[in-house]
């Protein structure tokens, strides 16, 4: 019922919690001077004596304890709760930077999204709720059985001996309860998984008329998802209603105990209606328990998967800094993303501190992870992946991400303006300088002609081409002004135009930085002043673009069969010129 981890995890809220419970407390004594006095005017007016005058000031005593203590208990409560939700979602922050880029390899987005959300706000009830009624469902009884004892003690023996039925009973559902929530939240973050993937895949879904396919898979889904809801709650009913059986149970056995004991003419009139009106508060804390019982345990549920992402293994410690003119090698290194697969294979290869270098080979021989590797992003490698003398695993991320820019096909590009986009890399950059990159990327004339660095862009830049979306990506990673850039097949999928512009700022931008490019396309490499060649993760050769021509078979062949589809595209079109 009290994990110790959560306490740890959170032990400010746990100065809230004890207020709470100091405040609940307070009202409980002022509900108790309310009984008291209400049962006293009664058997007063029943037995006609004059009701004491000092009962009044205790009234309104009782009343202020209550409204005074529901208000600042609940400031406590809503304070606790803050406390974790804040604290939670920050630690699941800070472990997600330390996870890195890779994070995804522990936990999907949508989990992260989902735990960060809604498993917050669950534990948020935990705290705020759940845990200080606990200490007062211990605390309340164990206070009115005091007040009960020298009035009739063996009825307030009944009634203390009987409120432990209910944890009893919560004890028992919980076994159930447990496997039941740990089943609701797999099914709710599997359901969130395929609702973000299919979202974000819906145009191709659309095209390829797979969305009423993928609409009857998500529905089968979301049925088992709700069967699941449906158990969850119907297992929180059923044991509501045993808990009030054995709640009012208990309260009615006092009551039968002091009426009996008044019967039988050894309680008077006034502690027989005191300990009947008092009685259901022996129950009532207990019973409020086992509401906020379900939701708590709904909480401890969710921290599950919470801990479990705070637990994920970290990259080791980064530490170390980069050392002026240090360059980026690799020594013998190879890699695999699962234990009986290689995919690099004992590679050598060097990054001059200006020039360009570039990458190519066959699609899946190994190039991307290349660039994860000198980029930090993947460090599970055996061999050397040096910068300057320090392994890239050691070095600092942040300094790593300072000194190394990639440029890939999915650079993201933010709604809001073409300046704030650049300033993203650089935020203090001057207009002139923005205008700077914008020329280098070939992009200024265009922007011109719109709203300048003030043209608004839509989610991702959808209002762009892809030419220009990854010219502005290319400008915005030359303001960054990094030592090394690694563009990582940056040319995908745009015009041969916007190709060629993109390629001469790279080429421009190697006079003065280490540039690699990676390309599966041999033509954007022959401006290097070395390629190494890539064949199913190993090297088959390196050299210039001529030398390999001759040298290297792998990519000579690779060289005749583009050029070859090139001349068909390029004839292709001009069959199709002359048509019109
Ligand atoms: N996250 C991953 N998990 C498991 N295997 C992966 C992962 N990423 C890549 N691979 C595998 O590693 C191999 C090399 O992939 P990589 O992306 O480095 O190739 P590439 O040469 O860049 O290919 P392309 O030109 O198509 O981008 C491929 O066989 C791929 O299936």
């Amino acid at each position: 019922m009290m994990d110790k981890r959560l306490l740890k995890l959170v032990p400010g809220a746990m100065r809230h919690v004890a207020a709470t419970v100091g405040w609940q407390w307070i009202g409980l004594l002022g509900n108790a001077a309310m009984v008291w006095t209400i049962a006293l005017v009664l058997s007063s007016l029943v037995c006609k004596h004059s009701i004491p005058p000092f009962l009044w000031p205790v009234l309104a005593c009782g009343i202020a304890a209550r409204t005074v203590s529901a208000r600042f208990s609940a400031r406590e409560s809503f304070a606790a709760s803050q406390d974790v939700k804040g604290t939670l979602r920050r630690l699941i922050y800070e472990k997600l930077l330390l996870l890195g880029p890779s994070y995804t390899e522990y936990v999907p987005t949508a989990e992260v999204v989902q735990l960060s959300v809604e498993g917050c706000e669950q534990l948020e009830t935990y705290f705020g709720q759940y845990l200080p009624q606990l200490f007062y469902s211990v605390l309340a009884p164990l206070t009115l059985f005091i007040m009960v004892a020298p009035l009739c003690f063996p009825a307030a023996v009944v009634l203390l001996v009987c409120v432990p039925l209910i944890p009893v009973t919560i004890a028992a559902v919980q076994k159930v309860a447990k496997k039941i929530l740990g089943n609701y939240w797999d099914q709710y973050a599997e359901l969130g998984d395929s609702f973000l993937e299919n979202l974000q895949g819906l145009t191709t879904l659309k095209i390829y008329q797979a969305d009423s396919a993928r609409h009857k898979a998500m529905n089968a889904e979301a049925e088992r998802f709700r069967v699941v809801t449906m158990k969850v709650l119907s297992m929180q009913l059923n044991s509501i209603i045993v808990m009030d059986i054995v709640a009012l149970g208990g309260a009615v056995a006092g009551m039968a105990v002091a009426l009996g004991f008044a019967a039988a003419g050894s309680l008077d009139l006034f502690a027989c209606l005191f300990i009947i009106l008092i009685s259901a508060d022996f129950f009532l804390p207990m019973r409020q328990l086992g509401s906020y019982f379900h939701v708590a345990m709904n909480g401890i549920a969710a921290s599950e998967k919470i801990f479990r992402l705070l637990e994920a293994p970290e990259p080791s410690a980064r530490s170390l800094k980069i050392e002026q003119e240090s360059q980026f090698s690799l020594e013998h290194a190879s890699f695999g993303y699962e234990k009986d697969r290689v995919v690099l294979d004992d590679i050598c290869l060097q990054i001059p501190a200006t020039g360009l270098t570039a990458i190519v080979g066959e699609s899946g021989s190994g190039k991307s992870t290349i660039a994860a590797l000198l980029s930090g992003r993947l460090d599970g490698y055996s061999g050397e992946v040096l910068l300057g003398k320090n392994q890239v695993r050691e070095i600092d991320r942040k300094a790593l991400s300072r000194h190394v820019t990639v440029v890939g096909l999915g650079a993201h590009l933010f709604a809001g303006t073409v300046a704030d986009n650049l300033r993203m890399a650089k935020p203090n950059a001057t207009d002139a300088e923005l205008w700077r990159a914008l020329g280098l990327a070939r992009l200024a004339e265009f922007l011109h002609q719109n709203d300048g660095l003030q043209t608004r862009l839509t989610e991702n830049a959808a209002n762009l081409s892809g030419g220009q979306r990854q010219r502005l990506a290319l400008a915005r990673a030359i303001l960054h002004d990094s030592p090394v850039y690694i563009f990582d097949e940056a040319t995908s999928n745009v015009d041969v135009e916007s190709e060629e512009d993109i390629m001469r700022a790279v080429c421009e931008l190697a006079r003065t930085k280490a540039v690699v490019v990676i390309s599966h396309r041999l033509a954007n490499a022959v401006p290097a002043q070395k390629i190494y060649v890539l064949d199913h993760g190993a090297i088959a050769g390196t050299g210039t673009h001529d030398e390999l021509l001759k040298t290297c078979e792998t990519y000579s062949t690779l060289w005749s069969a583009q050029a070859a589809l090139e001349r068909l595209s390029a004839g292709t079109k001009e069959v199709a010129q002359d048509a019109e």
